[in-house]
């Protein structure tokens, strides 16, 4: 035991008045729940052991012995001569108890140095790893910077190169669009001009029809003039020929009287007619001329009647080509003013297109000058774009420099990391041996929000947490009439801290209850400062599920996926608590007025639990409801079923569940059948009843019992605690059913771990003082080494069952 003190760390004299057992900042950082098993881990503290050194003689007096003189910092190890450091073996007689005292002493010291050299080893790690990464971020910084600049430069230019390219294009199709306007409208000019040139030679045709008609027109014109003329003469002579006939009538008539009186005559002649033979024949003779000349006279008015007739027809033809020349004139006549109306019509629209030719080609230089200028400054955006992509590709070199530099670093860091993980690796072998070596108790701290109830405002807060990087996350100041109180713990959760935050620090702990470890998880604090919210939480919401919900559901998922591995698991679980020094089965079935019942001899009686210990350090309480569970949701009802039976047992003895500690057991034992391995694991979820000063509680009669009962059952733990960390022979784990239930996570090879729970109401500063000191302590204590419970099975052997 002396040379087990004499390895504990210098205790700092504030703690010391304190009442506290601290342990300094950088050995306690490096606690942790190590699950190391090997031949080193396997051995325990208090066996008696041999030393054995890498670069020995057998005794131990080897190189290390150089370490050994010097403990000003310079010595350094080997990666092997840890190993071998770890592995010693101590060598003498079996009773030479000085000489291997000797030697163990040597061997610690050796140790100590060892873990020294790894602490000062471990903060040149951490000071590089530091500066490879404030060099880094900046590097990475300026690169990023560079990258940004580089990117929006780059984006600037595609910009301005997409806005030159939609300009070039719009241009191009404004170029296009006009060339084919111009097209169109030379086009349209060629055809108007042809059209022109057509209309021209259809007026100059139309103009020479047009002469000719007005020439046909006017010959017509004089024809039909002449025609009247000749009509007027052939009516004149029509006329003087009726006048004429009217004449010859006259005379014929004169004739006939004549002929008559010539006929008297020629009866007067006949009288006379012999006288007048000669006269007659004469006369005959005359009047035969006559007759001829009338014959003559009557052949020339029937000629001229035909003539007259031929006359009137073609008077009539005359007329008649008359009418007909007057049509066509008309015709003519409309004919020309249609021509004139169409040449007037084309004349304008030759107008109308000459001006539009004119603009059009007014509009083509404007645009041929429009495309020079565009053209221009094409040429002066390619010329700037040429630059910007010189610029743009200086910068890309300069970003594949940045980008190398950079890729250089991420190796450099690759590598640091890969050195800093090795060390990592070497880190949690020394801390698991530390561990093994000290056996600590891990202990994390809560601080609940405050509350309405408390009715404090925030500006009263008597907590702060320490910003220091050393101090930062697990440490807590409790300010109390101006003196500040510093503690320090594993893991300091503030009242921000959400139940998945507080679950993820402890889930690798919950883990290695499946791989054979036990353990055990409580939770410590004055009554109201939020252990049942920490342990049990609000199962119903997600959010607010506490670690015992969160814990099971992780033991079932991962339970599950290890069946690919080959492993099955088979999981018991128990629910008791501890009222007034009395075990209560929570999963009885037999339970009346709040109490488990047997049926016996003599009647009915309260069952009596007891607690025994078996070699291997586990715990069993005789006739406890054991029931086998195979998930979550099946867990889930025995809580609630738990649940219940507290609360039944509350209302019946007007109890609150702060007045009884509630233990949850879930046995786990595991087989690969492929492996043959065998674990077995057990979980303890404990949330104690609440400290509670009786001064300060004010209760009488029941609760005043039950009150005194906790108080005596926390303050058995207090003392177990106490003669743990003083090492003392005797430990009085049987004082209480608490402790004694405990032993095995407190005394044994669990891995153990406390929450203090602590309330930020001012008016609780004394309780959280009370509690953070105890907690302190308890993070002080050196309790057993973490064993792992694995065999190796016969494969026909693979059926578990629990005694
Ligand atoms: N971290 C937290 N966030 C929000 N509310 C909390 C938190 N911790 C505790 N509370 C609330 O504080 C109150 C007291 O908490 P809780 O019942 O868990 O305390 P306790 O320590 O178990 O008390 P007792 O010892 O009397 O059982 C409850 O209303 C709980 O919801």
């Amino acid at each position: 035991m002396a040379s087990r003190n004499q390895n504990r760390p210098p205790r700092s004299p504030s703690a010391k008045k304190d009442g506290i057992d601290q342990v300094p900042f950088d050995k306690r950082r490096k606690i942790g729940l190590g699950r190391t098993v090997g031949p080193a881990s396997t051995g325990r503290m208090r066996q008696p052991f041999a030393v054995v050194n890498s670069r020995q003689d057998g005794m131990g007096n080897s190189d290390m012995g150089s370490a050994e003189g010097s403990e000003c910092g310079t010595v350094e190890f080997t990666r092997e001569e840890v190993e071998a450091l770890l592995n010693v073996k101590f060598k003498g007689k079996q009773f030479d108890f000085k000489g291997k005292l000797e030697q163990m002493t040597e061997h610690i010291k050796r140790l100590k140095l060892c873990i020294k050299w790894f602490q000062q080893t471990e903060e040149n790690h951490v000071l590089e790893k530091e500066k490879l990464q404030s060099v880094m971020e900046s590097v990475e910084k300026k690169c990023m910077d560079t990258e940004v600049e580089m990117k929006s430069k780059v984006e600037e230019l595609n910009l301005i190169i997409s806005d030159l390219k939609k300009t070039v294009s719009s241009l191009e199709e404004r170029v296009a669009k006009e060339e084919s306007d111009k097209l169109d409208a030379i086009e349209c000019h060629r055809k108007e001009k042809e059209a022109r040139v057509d209309g021209e030679k259809l007026q100059a045709l139309l103009s020479s029809d047009l002469e000719k008609t007005r020439q046909e027109k006017s010959a017509a014109e004089r024809k039909a003039a002449s025609f009247e003329d000749m009509y007027k003469r052939a009516q004149e002579y029509n006329v003087s020929l009726q006048q004429y006939n009217s004449k010859l009538q006259k005379d014929n008539e004169t004739h006939s009287e004549s002929l008559k009186r010539v006929e008297m005559e020629k009866l007067t002649i006949v009288e006379n007619l012999s006288n007048l033979r000669c006269h007659n024949k004469a006369l005959q003779d005359q009047l035969t001329s006559f007759k001829a000349s009338q014959d003559e006279f009557i052949k020339q008015k029937e000629s001229l009647s035909n003539e007259l007739r031929c006359l009137r027809g073609e008077l009539q033809q005359v007329r008649h080509d008359r009418d007909h020349q007057v049509t066509k004139v008309q015709a003519l006549t409309a004919e020309v003013v249609k021509y004139e109306e169409f040449t007037g019509k084309s004349c304008v629209e030759l107008d109308n297109l000459t001006i539009k030719s004119n603009a059009l080609e007014e509009t083509c230089s404007s645009q041929r000058e429009q495309i020079r200028i565009l053209q221009q400054q094409l040429a002066a955006a390619n010329e700037k774009l040429k630059m910007v992509d010189l610029s743009a590709s200086e910068t890309r070199a300069e970003f594949e420099e940045q980008k190398r530099i950079v890729q250089e670093l991420h190796d450099r860091l690759a590598d640091t990391e890969l050195q800093l993980s090795e060390g990592e690796k070497l880190r949690k072998k020394l801390h698991n041996t530390i561990l093994e070596l000290k056996g600590n108790i891990r202990v994390f701290c809560r601080v609940r929000p405050l509350l309405p109830d408390d009715g404090v405002a925030t500006e009263t807060a008597v907590i702060a947490y320490p910003t220091s990087t050393e101090a930062l996350g697990r440490g807590i100041d409790l300010m109390q009439s101006g003196q500040k109180h510093p503690f320090t713990f594993d893991k300091v959760f503030t009242h921000e801290a959400s139940q998945q935050d507080v679950f993820v620090e402890i889930s690798q702990l919950v883990q290695s209850a499946l791989d054979g470890y036990k353990v055990c998880i409580f939770a410590y604090g004055q009554t109201g400062s939020g252990k049942t919210y920490t342990m049990m939480g609000r199962p119903e919401t997600s959010e607010q599920k506490g670690l015992i919900p969160r814990s099971l559901e992780q033991i079932f998922q991962a339970s599950q996926s290890l069946q690919v591995q080959g492993w099955k698991y088979k999981m018991q679980a128990s629910m008791l608590e501890i009222y007034n020094e009395t075990i209560r089965d929570l999963l009885s079935t037999n339970r009346s007025n709040g109490l488990d019942v047997s049926r016996t001899e003599n009647g009915v009686q309260g069952k009596q639990y007891t607690i025994k210990h078996d070699a291997n350090g586990n715990t069993h309480v005789s006739d406890l409801t054991v029931v086998d569970v195979c998930s979550i949701k099946e867990i889930s009802s025995l809580l609630q079923q738990a649940a219940k039976s507290r609360s039944v047992g509350k209302t019946q003895m007007n109890e609150q569940s702060s007045r009884s500690h509630f233990v949850f057991t879930l046995r786990i034992s595991g087989v690969n059948e492929s492996t043959e391995q065998q674990v077995q694991g057990v979980l303890n979820l404990i949330d104690l009843a609440g400290s509670e000063r009786l001064s300060k509680s004010g209760s009488t009669g029941d609760r005043l019992k039950e009150t005194q009962a906790i108080n005596k059952s926390l303050s058995c733990l207090a003392d177990v605690i106490f003669a743990l960390a003083k090492r003392e022979d005797h430990v009085p784990f049987r004082n209480s059913k608490l402790t004694y239930l405990l032993q095995p996570c407190l005394g044994g090879d669990s891995k153990t771990l406390m929450f203090v729970n602590v309330s930020p109401d001012p008016s609780s500063i004394g309780e959280s003082l009370c509690s953070l000191r105890f907690a302190a302590r308890v993070n002080a204590c050196e309790i057993g080494i973490p064993r792992r419970q694995t065999t190796t099975v016969r494969p026909s052997d693979s059926r578990l069952s629990y005694g």
